[in-house]
């Protein structure tokens, strides 16, 4: 789907600049023009971005965690999201060059002030972050998207939001994702649904009894 096919929900010209840009670089990368040698986006995409953005912005002062930052691309979204809303993001990378490239460009946005980078690996991270999170963006490896999930649930709001993405395609064989999409289908209180924006999006609300 061409990028300019879903709008942005935001009338920001430095989120639109920002959001050109990444498409530009994702573009070239696709030409073989690496932002950074051996590191490739895997970016969420238009689609999916539109979609956590109109999500997230509906929600009153959102606390946002995600898992996977890469190059900043979805946490554009969010963070726009959250500049809307009142809300803050909390986004979780392994590779520090990706995160600070990241930084960067949410700069550049004029959106540093609604992010908090980590790096480091999302396992190790996870338990000592507090919470609640009322929006949740999980796209790291696959691989990681249950034990995440286990040690995250504990942590959501009532009412939380989780959209996991790469739940159709584009993430290898697929057996994190299901094994990932049956825990949270299995869990009192989820209700979950597939989506199919962008390369899938399992997304789910978390409202306990
Ligand atoms: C699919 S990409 C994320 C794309 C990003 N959400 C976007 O839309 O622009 C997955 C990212 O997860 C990161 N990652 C892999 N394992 C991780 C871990 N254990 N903890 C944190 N991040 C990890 C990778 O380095 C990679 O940048």
């Amino acid at each position: 789907m061409p990028a300019d096919a879903v709008g942005t929900g935001s009338t920001d010209q430095r989120m639109q600049r920002a959001l050109e840009g990444y498409h530009a670089r994702i573009a070239a990368e696709r030409e073989g023009v690496p932002v950074i040698e051996g590191h490739r986006h895997m970016a969420i995409g238009p689609e999916t971005g539109q979609l956590v953005n109109l999500l997230a912005r509906a929600l009153p002062r959102p606390r946002i965690l995600e898992l996977g930052t890469s190059f900043g691309y979805s946490t554009l979204w969010l963070a726009d999201a959250a500049r809307a809303a009142g809300g803050h993001v909390t986004t979780l990378e392994l590779e520090s060059a990706k995160s600070a490239h990241a930084e960067e460009q949410l700069g550049a946005a004029g959106l540093a002030d609604r992010v908090t980078f980590l790096v480091g690996d999302a396992l190790q991270i996870l338990p000592g972050l507090a919470g609640p999170f009322d929006f949740v963006l999980i796209d790291h490896w696959k691989d990681l998207y249950l034990p995440s999930f286990e040690i995250v649930l504990p942590k959501l709001a009532p009412g939380a939001i989780l959209a996991a993405d790469n739940m159709i395609r584009g993430g290898g064989d697929g057996a994190g994702q299901a094994a990932y999409a049956a825990a949270v289908r299995a869990t009192p209180g989820m209700s979950s649904v597939l989506l199919p924006v962008g390369t899938g999006v399992e997304l789910s609300r978390y409202l306990p009894g």
